[in-house]
């Protein structure tokens, strides 16, 4: 009926009069005699009719409990024709509480038009007639002339389907996901992931790096996003591995956030010490959505990936003081202990078969230690974009100073430039001193902090230098005088072994 009457452009108040009589109607026209007057209506209306309707119901008909995905989709995509057309709108608050969220309000309808045709949606409730069940179930109908029908079915719905997705991934809220440690039964049998509402400041435009370096690592995520059918081509799944390496402070979860902010992407932050074996990372993996980032922190520490290095370690440990052995030694055990995740099943989980389940995922792991990593974990294809984030240098000093102090210039930046150039201070430690301490630190205060941490810093590098060549001095010569002692041993023990033979020949 409102669809009908929308359809043939009835004015507001004609519409509103003859809700005012459908809803007498449906409140004191008994149940039986409204079925059997609506049956002949549709009966009769149907032999004049010329338009078709499609009902969308919000709850799936085979037991009414799960919510239509189709439904959903429609609603998005009629939100912003809503806004712009419809007369009466429901405002709900947005998940993150951020905003209005304006929909079409209950028996409204709204008209849109696609490659030139018309079409009316609208939304009816119904309400159970039963005291016992006091539920309202709401679906949308939408109707076209049937000389459309061909078109509207097809072209028309999938578009409306695809368009209404797209607007349901923007307007989400997007999610930080932890995984759940399979030990801890409560929390495993919630989900392997539990998430909380990802809202980390960061963005390219605050993060401070070689600005050329980072332009081309937009560039590479741009390409990712509209890469779909290029990958599809190309035989590849829809996944794209970055490591970032760097010593600490260096930006690297930084940098994550950032693209995570740039792609409006969520986030699974996979702790591996806590994923028992490699079909429970299986699992974990398969429960990731697309449109996310995997997250691997510190990947050197979060297992011993690094078997057939043991060997050349093990040569240097004599090198090593007994505290840093110890250290070491415990480290690897507690791993071992705690998870059973092993390289090769790492690497099914990064680019096994099932590892294309869902297409565009940005896979990130993250080390202090680039040498420390195994080359088969690393290997193009598999980390496809190897990122060094490194000391700040004056490029990334400048984005700092204008986060920070928001100043582009001052004559401190001549010194400052040498100063960074030649020392190593991460850009954690520059944002540091940069940031004001109280209300009376001004931009100069900051700078001339930054330049005498950087000096000291300087000293210290200078001073530590030292100390390694005279350490590697005295562990050369060390080695030297080992060598020189077994050399001596060895040649002892020949001689020793002749004189043997001699008496030996001499006995016999
Ligand atoms: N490149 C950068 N640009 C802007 N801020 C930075 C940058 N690097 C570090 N910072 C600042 O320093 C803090 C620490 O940086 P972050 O945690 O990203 O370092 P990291 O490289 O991940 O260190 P770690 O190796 O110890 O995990 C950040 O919160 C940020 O404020
Ligand atoms: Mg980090």
């Amino acid at each position: 009926m409102f669809e009908a009457g929308a359809l043939f452009g009835f004015t507001g108040t004609t519409m509103a009069s003859l809700m005012f009589f459908w809803s007498m109607y449906r409140q004191f026209v008994p149940y039986q005699l409204r079925d059997y007057l609506e049956k002949c209506f549709y009966k009769m209306f149907g032999l004049v009719s010329t338009s078709v309707h499609i009902k969308f119901t919000e709850y799936t008909e085979d037991k009414g409990l799960k919510k239509s995905q189709a439904y959903d989709l429609i609603r998005n995509y009629l939100s912003s024709k809503s806004t712009a057309r419809a007369q009466r709108l429901k405002a709900n608050e947005s998940k993150n509480s951020k905003s209005l969220v304006l929909s079409l309000d209950d028996h409204e309808a709204v008209e849109d038009v696609f490659q030139g045709v018309k079409v009316v949606w609208s939304l009816s409730v119904w309400k159970s007639d039963n005291q016992a069940d006091s539920s309202e179930k709401r679906y949308l109908t939408l109707s076209f002339h049937n000389r459309y029908r061909e078109m509207i079915t097809t072209t028309y719905l999938d578009h409306v389907l695809r368009e209404g997705k797209e607007i349901g991934l923007k307007n989400r809220e997007r999610k930080l996901y932890t995984n759940n440690s399979s030990q801890d039964y409560s929390a495993w049998r919630e989900g392997r992931w539990s998430n909380v509402p990802f809202d980390h400041p960061a963005t390219f435009e605050t993060l401070a790096m070689d600005l050329e370096k980072k332009e081309g690592i937009k560039k590479d995520l741009i390409k990712f996003t509209k890469g779909k059918d290029y990958y599809r081509k190309v035989g590849k799944p829809w996944k794209r591995g970055y490591l970032l390496f760097g010593p600490p402070g260096t930006g690297k979860s930084t940098m994550i956030s950032a693209m995570a902010n740039f792609l409006e992407y969520d986030v699974y932050d996979l702790e591996l010490t806590t994923v028992k074996d490699n079909s429970e990372l299986k699992k974990l993996m398969l429960d990731t959505k697309g449109k996310s980032i995997v997250v691997i922190e510190d990947i050197d520490c979060s297992l011993d990936l690094t078997g057939q290095r043991k060997k050349k370690k093990e040569e240097d440990e004599d090198e090593e003081d007994e505290e840093k052995k110890a250290e070491k030694l415990l480290k690897r055990e507690r791993s071992e202990r705690e998870s059973k995740v092993t390289l090769s099943g790492l690497l099914n989980a990064i680019d096994g078969l099932w590892s294309a389940c869902s297409g565009e995922k940005i896979i990130v792991f993250t080390t202090n230690y680039l040498d420390k990593l195994d080359p088969a974990l690393i290997r193009r294809g598999r980390m496809d974009n190897h990122i060094e984030m490194s000391y700040c240098r004056f490029e990334a000093f400048k984005v700092l100073a204008k986060n920070y102090l928001e100043i582009e210039s001052h004559d401190l930046y001549g010194e400052i430039e040498r100063l960074v150039e030649e020392t190593d201070m991460s850009p954690a430690d520059v944002a540091e001193n940069l940031m004001p301490k109280s209300d009376e630190d001004d931009a100069d205060i900051c700078l001339r902090r930054l330049v005498m941490s950087l000096e000291e810093e300087k000293e210290k590098a200078r001073k530590l230098a030292e100390e390694e060549k005279k350490k590697k001095e005295e562990r050369d010569a060390r080695r030297k005088k080992k060598k020189a002692e077994e050399e001596h041993k060895k040649k002892k023990e020949t001689e020793e072994n002749g004189d043997v033979f001699r008496d030996n020949g001499n006995l016999i």
